[in-house]
């Protein structure tokens, strides 16, 4: 677990920049984080439990720190993020090794910087670059933050000393003019007409999205209310977002996103006792919407693929589909016309399964229908090489009722992908009763590859989640 500002952290804060201050002998503070990296936040696991209400919360710190008659210097190296540079902002001078990074990541999880720092960062960097980073989320490394006049001085050396001379030259020196929240917001006359661009741009980059849009909200009444009222308005936000059902849910995901490719096998096997095996190459079955956009994933990861689909015309209208997706990639600036030339050039069609022989994994995405399936697994069984593996893009049918027509059961899984494939992130690798351990290292390997987000599931818990699937689509129409 990285550093994060659980209660005890605060605490030590909090108990630690009075203690310096009552101490003669204190001329000046240096906040430093030991080990790899300045805090990265606030402890998101935390939220929702009385250990993120419990005194001194974050604001708290903060006041200390900045009303502290002794100046305070916050040394940063790794990354400062949310909380942790929140903390920094309250410092009356920041420094950071040339490596470190800063940011505002809490938009990701549906939330806003609440801890004053919309408020904060606006009168040091000004409204433009605070929207850009607020809003969305943008971590900056240490040169820029320099450059927006963040950061007071870039280190190349040992942070802890330079931290200490750097004290030396600041000790006597006044320190309202370095507290933040005395300041006025550099840009301010601009506010409008840059909570209007950044809007339009949150409203499509970010669609359907609330913590986006209370971000730009709370930097602007950073111009348009007093310090003090402001941050009143950035703590009923935050509250809004923290019981809303987007953060809760992007909270889980954020979680959910380290911990799937930690995957653990009932019988013990792992992702850390487990090898993959290498996919060169690959067959797709099925150029339909879901076989066309499995191609394209794979392509684009640079895999050669074999696509399969017995109606020459739909073969043939595929292959146009496909060339016209990665001209909207080269369009959207996400692949050059050259890279696009690459991926096409990998894929070949043909109208026959005797093709995929030599391939090492095989993807079915032919209509949901499981004679169809099995009949498809039983051939494939007897035309691909031992090791290939046959996986299968159902989000419905039983993939152990699948395995069986073959004499491999062993290397049989469900790979499914959600529509459109080449746009959604989540990939479920289905496995079940008889699919071995190496198969599924092999599977979640090769989804990581396509920059998936994975997650094995077993077959009888696809079931459950599909009729949950259900119930959330019937409550939502
Ligand atoms: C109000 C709200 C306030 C004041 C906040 O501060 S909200 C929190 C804002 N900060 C973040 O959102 C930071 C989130 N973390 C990251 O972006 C990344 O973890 C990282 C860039 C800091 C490091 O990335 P990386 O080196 O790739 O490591 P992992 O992402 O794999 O993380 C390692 C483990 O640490 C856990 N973690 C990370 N951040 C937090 C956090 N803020 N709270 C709780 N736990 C955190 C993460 O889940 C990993 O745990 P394990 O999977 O190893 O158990």
């Amino acid at each position: 677990m990285l550093k994060v500002l659980h209660h005890h952290v605060r605490e030590g804060l909090f108990e630690g920049i009075k203690r310096a201050n009552a101490d003669e002998q204190v001329r000046a503070i240096v906040i430093i984080g030991e080990g790899k990296t300045f805090p990265c936040g606030a402890d998101i696991r935390e939220f929702h439990t009385h250990a993120s209400v419990k005194e001194p919360v974050l604001t708290a710190v903060g006041h200390t720190i900045e009303n502290s008659g002794k100046p305070v210097i916050s040394a940063i190296h790794g990354t400062a993020l949310g909380g942790g540079l929140e903390i920094a902002l309250c410092c009356h001078y920041r420094i950071a090794s040339e490596n470190a990074r800063i940011g505002f990541p809490e938009v990701l999880i549906g939330l806003l910087p609440g801890a004053e720092g919309t408020v904060r960062l606006p009168r040091l960097s000004g409204l433009a670059f605070a929207m850009d980073m607020i809003a969305f989320g943008k971590q900056v490394n240490a040169k820029d933050a320099f450059r927006h006049g963040i950061l007071d001085k870039l280190c190349n050396g040992n942070i802890l000393e330079e931290a200490k001379q750097f004290a030396t030259k600041v000790i006597g020196q006044p320190l309202d003019s370095r507290r933040l929240s005395r300041l006025d917001v550099k840009d301010a006359a601009n506010v409008d007409l840059l909570f209007e661009v950044a809007l339009a741009q949150v409203k499509r980059k970010s669609r359907g999205q609330i913590a986006p849009i209370y971000c730009l909200k709370s930097v602007r009444n950073s111009v348009r209310m007093s310090f003090d009222k402001a941050v009143e308005e950035e703590q009923r936000l935050i509250m809004e977002l923290m019981t809303g059902y987007q953060s809760t849910a992007l909270q889980y995901s954020f979680f959910a996103d380290r911990s799937a490719p930690k995957w653990r096998l009932p019988c013990g096997a792992s992702v850390h006792n487990t090898k993959p095996s290498r996919i060169e190459t690959a067959g797709v079955i099925g150029a339909g919407t879901m076989g066309s956009g499995i191609a394209v994933c794979l392509i684009r990861a640079g895999v050669p693929v074999i696509l399969v689909e017995k109606n020459k015309k739909m073969l043939e209208k595929a292959m146009k589909t496909i060339s016209g997706i990665l001209d909207g990639s080269v369009k959207l600036n996400r692949m050059t016309s050259e890279q696009k030339e690459q991926c096409l050039a990998i894929l070949k069609g043909t109208s026959t399964l005797d093709k995929l022989s030599n391939v090492d994994m095989v993807i079915e995405a032919v209509y949901e229908n499981l004679e169809l399936k099995r009949e498809i697994f039983a051939q494939l069984d007897k035309v691909c090489k031992p090791s290939t593996l046959l996986c299968s893009n159902t989000s419905t049918l039983d993939i152990d009722k699948i395995a069986s027509a073959t004499n491999r059961p062993d290397k049989v899984a469900g790979t499914h992908f959600f529509a459109p494939a080449f746009i959604m992130k989540l990939m479920e690798n289905v496995y079940g009763t008889k699919t071995s351990p190496a198969t599924v290292a092999t599977v979640m390997e090769f989804g990581r590859r396509l920059g998936k987000e994975l997650e094995a599931t077993k077959e009888e818990i696809k079931n459950i989640r599909l009729h949950l699937t259900v119930t959330f689509c019937t409550i939502d129409l």
